[in-house]
């Protein structure tokens, strides 16, 4: 029975691989409620984003209203938010609901390089939704331009970034690896509160078709932390789960194709049976 809530806030990828779709289909994979609030809507598909709509702001607190005064989530996620004015929305109306156990993923790049996210809209993301944040999941070049420095090529500097992002105020940063070079694809787990570091360590998949790998990664960690599972465990969880995704990874349309979300369940069955 399925008896936790997760909420997304982000935008709808028309292509179903990223965005609020992928992060619906996660949290129906890992057993729990999945809600959304839409924030833009992408005409979206293998190839690119070929159109960007934000929603009124009216809407997207509406949306808001509607599920956290009467549902109510577990635990909430950000994703593509686009505008200042809408991060600075979306931050309040969570203060104001005492939402638990936030991921932001802080989204600025779709993989074939279309912008997410408006370049004005950076200082409303870091004065405004990383200070409210259990655990943030930046990519290297996300963290990078949060940071304001040149991108870092190597993992022996991903600690250094990673803990300086613990200076603007999440409890946790998990730092992604997937855009390093290299055999392995490793993400880095660093925490406020002092306790040790943490890799995430799995073989690096040879598949172009990587679409929506990080909201589904930041999805599968608010799956878990729904279930309140502790952060270490929720990430090792979801590492499990978009691996799998990749390793299953959809040769669909001409572009970037997506990563299948039910192979994670489907390994598991197999495992069981
Ligand atoms: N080729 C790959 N093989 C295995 N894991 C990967 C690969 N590419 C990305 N990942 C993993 O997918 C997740 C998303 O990573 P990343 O690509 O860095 O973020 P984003 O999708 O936000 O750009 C991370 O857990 C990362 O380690
Ligand atoms: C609506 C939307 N949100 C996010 C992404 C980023 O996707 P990725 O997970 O590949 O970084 C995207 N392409 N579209």
């Amino acid at each position: 029975m399925i008896t936790y809530k997760a909420l997304t806030i982000a935008g709808s990828d028309s292509g179903g691989g990223a965005g609020i779709q992928a992060d619906i289909k996660t949290f129906q994979e890992l057993d729990v409620f999945g809600m959304s609030v839409i924030t833009v809507l992408t005409a979206q598909n293998t190839l690119g984003v070929q159109g960007v709509f934000p929603q009124a702001l009216e809407a997207v607190e509406a949306q808001m209203d509607s599920v956290l005064s009467d549902i109510g989530a577990d635990a909430v996620k950000t994703g593509m938010l686009f505008t200042a004015d809408i991060i600075r929305l979306v931050a309040r109306k969570l203060q104001q609901h005492k939402a638990q156990n936030l991921v932001v993923d802080p989204v600025m790049y779709a993989k074939g390089g279309a912008q997410l996210l408006q370049q004005e809209a950076m200082d409303a993301l870091k004065q405004t939704l990383l200070p409210l944040a259990k655990v943030i999941t930046p990519n290297i070049p996300e963290a990078c331009a949060i940071l304001g420095i040149p991108d870092i090529h190597n993992a022996t500097d991903m600690r250094a970034v990673a803990e300086k992002l613990l200076e603007l105020g999440p409890q946790y940063v998990l730092l992604k690896g997937g855009h390093l070079s290299g055999t392995q694809a490793i993400d880095l787990l660093v925490a406020a509160d002092g306790s040790e570091a943490v890799s995430f360590i799995s073989d690096r998949i040879e598949t172009p078709h990587t679409h929506g790998t990080g909201c589904t990664l930041a999805s599968a960690i608010t799956a878990e932390l729904a279930k309140g599972r502790p952060v270490n465990e929720a990430v090792q969880t979801a590492k499990q789960f978009i691996t799998a995704a990749i390793s299953h990874s959809l040769n669909i349309g001409g572009g970037i194709g997506p990563t299948d979300h039910g192979a994670y369940r489907r390994a598991r069955l197999h495992v069981l049976s």
